[in-house]
C-alpha cells in the first residue's frame, strides 16, 4: 500500500473528515508517529492526532467526554466580555441577531434594563467584542484537536445564571447539546465553556455524567418541574438519579471542552450574585446537515421554527438548516459544508 493510501485508510479508522486530497495530519505508520500523543492512533475516536494534548489529556477526553484546561482565558479578556455583556443588557449596543433571555421566574414581571434581569444572551456572532472569545487562539488550538483544522463557530452564549428565586428555575436540566444540532458527525463538534468567575456547587456549576458521550442521543423534553422551566431548556426524560454525577469546580478563566453527547446540566444558584460563563459550540466545516424529521429532535425543530416565525411576525419557509447556516461563522481554515 502506498503512503497516501495508508494515510487515507487511517483517516477512515479515525473518523477524520479530511478529504483524501487534503494533506493527512495523521500518524504515519511507516514513518513513525506524528507526536508522542499519537502512538496508537487506532484507539482514538473522539480526538484527532495533534501535538497539543498530552497522551494523558487525550485519553481523558476519550474516556470521559470532557477536558478542563486551567487558566486559559485572561482576566483582562473576561473583564472585556463582562463589560460588553453589561452594555448589551443596558441596550447601549444592539448587535443584529442577538437573543436576550430573562429567567422564566421573572419573564412576566416588569423589568428594567440591567444585567440583573438577563439570564442569558445567545447568538452574539455579530458582536465583535464578545465574538473575540470564539476566535481566541488559545481556545482554537484546543478546539482543533476535536474538530480538525476547518472550524465553524456554530452557537454562542453568555450565561448569567441568576440567583434562584426559590422556584429552582435557575437549574438547567441534564441534557445533551446534540439535541439542538442538525449536523453531524457528533465527534467533530465540541463546546468550549469558560468560567467568568469562580464557579462551584454554590452558584450552580456544570454537572457532567462522565463517559456518556459514548452513548446515543436520548429523547429530550421539558421536565415536570413545579416551579417552571425556561423556554427550550429540554432535559433527558429517562434520567436516573443514581448516575454518577461530577460537579466541575472551576476558577475564573478555566475552560472545559466537551462532547455534544456528554450529558450535563447545572444546579441552582444559591448565592445572591450572578454566575457568568461564556461559551461557543464549534463544528468542523466538513460536517453536514441532516434532516431531523422523524427523529427525537423534531420537537426542538418546531420550537425553534415557532420562535423564528414569531420574530418575523409570520409563517416562513425557513428551515432549521437555514437558521444554522445564517448563524454559523468560519473562525479557522476553509468553509466546506456547513
Ligand atoms: C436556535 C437553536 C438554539 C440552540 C441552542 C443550542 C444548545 C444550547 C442548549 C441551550 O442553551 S437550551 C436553551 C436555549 N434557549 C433558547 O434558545 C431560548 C432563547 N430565548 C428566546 O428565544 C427568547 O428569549 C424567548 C422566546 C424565551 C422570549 O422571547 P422575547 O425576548 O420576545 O420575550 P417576551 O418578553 O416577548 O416574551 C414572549 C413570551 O415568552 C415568555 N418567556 C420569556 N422568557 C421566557 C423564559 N425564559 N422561559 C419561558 N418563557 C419565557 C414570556 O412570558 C412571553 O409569554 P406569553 O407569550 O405567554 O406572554
Ligand atoms: N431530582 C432530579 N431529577 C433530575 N435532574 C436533577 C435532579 N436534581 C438535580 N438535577 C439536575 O442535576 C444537575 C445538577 O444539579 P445539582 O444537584 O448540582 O443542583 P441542585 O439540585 O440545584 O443543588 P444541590 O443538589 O446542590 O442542592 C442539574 O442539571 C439539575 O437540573
Ligand atoms: O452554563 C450552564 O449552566 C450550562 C448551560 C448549558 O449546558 C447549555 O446552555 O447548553
Ligand atoms: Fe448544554
Ligand atoms: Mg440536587
Amino acid at each position: 500500500m502506498d503512503l497516501q493510501r495508508a494515510g487515507v485508510r487511517l483517516q477512515i479508522v479515525l473518523g477524520h473528515l479530511s478529504r483524501p486530497s487534503a494533506p493527512a495530519i495523521v500518524a504515519n505508520p511507516i514513518l513513525g508517529p506524528a507526536s508522542s500523543a499519537s502512538c496508537h492512533p487506532q484507539q482514538f475516536q473522539y480526538t484527532l492526532d495533534n501535538n497539543v494534548l498530552s497522551l494523558e489529556q487525550r485519553k481523558f477526553y476519550e474516556e470521559n467526554g470532557f477536558l478542563v484546561i486551567k487558566n486559559l482565558v485572561s482576566d483582562d479578556d473576561i473583564q472585556r466580555f463582562r463589560a460588553e455583556f453589561q452594555r448589551i443588557c443596558r441596550k447601549e449596543v444592539n448587535p443584529p441577531g442577538i437573543i436576550v433571555m430573562r429567567d422564566v421566574a421573572i419573564a412576566k414581571q416588569d423589568y428594567t434594563l440591567s444585567e440583573k434581569v438577563v439570564s442569558k444572551i445567545q447568538d452574539f456572532q455579530e458582536d465583535q467584542e464578545l465574538f473575540r472569545y470564539c476566535t481566541l487562539p488559545q481556545i482554537l488550538k484546543y478546539v482543533e484537536c476535536f474538530t480538525g483544522p476547518n472550524i465553524m463557530a456554530m452557537h454562542t452564549m453568555l450565561i448569567n445564571k441568576p440567583s434562584d428565586s426559590g422556584k429552582k428555575t435557575s437549574r438547567h436540566p441534564l441534557h445533551q447539546d446534540l439535541h439542538y444540532f442538525p449536523f453531524r458527525p457528533s465527534d467533530r463538534i465540541v463546546c468550549a465553556w469558560t468560567a467568568m468567575e469562580h464557579i462551584d456547587r454554590n452558584n450552580g456549576c456544570l454537572v457532567v455524567l462522565p463517559g456518556t458521550h459514548k452513548g446515543t442521543l436520548k429523547p429530550h423534553g421539558y421536565p415536570n418541574w413545579e416551579g417552571g422551566i425556561n423556554k427550550m431548556y429540554h432535559g433527558i426524560q429517562d434520567y436516573k438519579k443514581d448516575k454518577n454525577r461530577v460537579h466541575l469546580v472551576m476558577k475564573k478563566g478555566d475552560t472545559v471542552f466537551f462532547h455534544p453527547l456528554l450529558i450535563h446540566g447545572s444546579g441552582r444558584n444559591r448565592t445572591q450574585g450572578f454566575r457568568k460563563a461564556i461559551s461557543c459550540h464549534y463544528a468542523s466545516s466538513e460536517c453536514h446537515y441532516i434532516s431531523v424529521n422523524g427523529t427525537s429532535q423534531e420537537n426542538i425543530q418546531s420550537e425553534v421554527k415557532d420562535i423564528v416565525n414569531r420574530r418575523f411576525g409570520m409563517e416562513t419557509n425557513i428551515t432549521l438548516e437555514d437558521i444554522w447556516t445564517f448563524r454559523g461563522r468560519l473562525v479557522k481554515g476553509e468553509k466546506i459544508n456547513l
